[in-house]
C-alpha cells in the first residue's frame, strides 16, 4: 500500500479524450495515487460532469490555466468553484489585476486551492532566464493572494525560499529512468523533485502510456519516497 503523504502529493494528468478511457484509467490506478488532474483535452471532450464524477474517488485538480481580461476569468473562477474541484489554475501572464481577481472569485471556495502558471515547462527559454521569471511571476502570485504556482522542479526551491514554505508548488516535467522527454524542456525525475521543494508533482504520458500504469505509479512513488526519512 503506497505511503499516503506521497500518493496525496502525486498528480495524474488524465490526457485522455473520452470518458470512458478517463473512467478506465482511474479505475486502474485505484487508491495508487491521491489526485486526478483535468486538463484541456478532456474538459473540452467531457465536460464538468466527468470532472464531477472522477472527484469522488479523488483530489481533483482543474487544469483550464485562465487567461483572459480580468472580469472574465473572475467568473471562470466561479464557474470552476461551483463544481467543487480541489485546485484550478490562471496563468501569472494574465498580469496584477487579472490574478488579483481570480483570488477574489476564489475566495468564496475556501477548499479549493487557486494557483498561477509561472513559464510552462515546455518553454524553450534557458534554465537561467526561467528562472528569474517564473520567481518574478511566483511573486506576482504570492502578492495578489493566490495558494501557490505551477513551476518546473528547478524553480521550486527559489520560490519557496521568496514566497514562503505555505505557497504551493506543482512541477510537471516529471521523468525518470531515461524517459522521453517528448515536448518538456525542464524536466526532473520524482526523487528530485520531492528534495528540490516540490509540493505536488503533475505526472502524465509515463503513466498513462507505461504498459502497467499503477505500477508506473507505484514506481514513481518509490522514488519520492526515498529521499524521504
Ligand atoms: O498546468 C499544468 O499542469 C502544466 C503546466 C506546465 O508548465 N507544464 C505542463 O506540462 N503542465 C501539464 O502537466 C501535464 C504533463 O504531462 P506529461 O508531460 O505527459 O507528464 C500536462 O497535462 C500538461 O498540460
Amino acid at each position: 500500500m503506497p505511503d499516503n503523504r506521497m500518493k496525496d502529493r502525486l498528480m495524474v494528468a488524465l490526457d485522455v479524450n473520452h470518458r470512458d478511457a478517463a473512467l478506465a484509467m482511474r479505475d486502474q490506478l485505484g487508491d495508487s495515487v491521491g489526485w486526478l488532474k483535468v486538463g484541456l483535452r478532456l474538459f473540452v471532450a467531457e465536460g464538468p460532469e466527468l470532472v464531477r464524477d472522477l472527484n469522488t474517488s479523488h483530489k481533483l485538480f482543474l487544469d483550464l490555466k485562465f487567461h483572459d481580461i480580468p472580469n472574465t476569468v473572475a467568473q471562470a473562477v466561479e464557474s470552476a468553484g461551483g463544481l467543487g474541484v480541489d485546485m484550478i489554475n490562471v496563468h501569472a501572464g494574465g498580469g496584477e489585476e487579472m490574478l488579483a481577481s481570480a483570488a477574489k472569485a476564489a475566495a468564496n471556495f475556501p477548499d479549493m486551492k487557486l494557483i498561477a502558471v509561472t513559464v510552462l515547462t515546455s518553454d524553450p527559454m534557458p534554465k537561467e532566464q526561467a528562472r528569474v521569471v517564473a520567481l518574478e511571476r511566483a511573486k506576482l502570485a504570492h502578492d495578489a493572494g493566490l495558494d501557490g504556482i505551477v513551476c518546473s522542479v528547478h524553480e521550486a526551491a527559489a520560490i519557496k525560499q521568496t514566497c514562503g514554505t505555505n505557497f504551493i508548488t506543482v512541477t510537471p516535467g516529471i521523468r525518470w529512468g531515461g524517459q522521453d522527454t517528448q515536448d518538456q524542456k525542464r524536466v526532473a525525475d520524482p526523487a528530485s523533485a520531492i528534495t528540490g521543494g516540490s509540493d505536488y508533482l503533475v505526472v502524465g504520458r509515463p503513466i498513462l502510456h507505461a504498459p502497467n500504469p499503477r505500477d508506473a505509479a507505484l514506481e514513481a512513488l518509490a522514488m519520492m519516497e526515498s529521499v524521504t526519512a
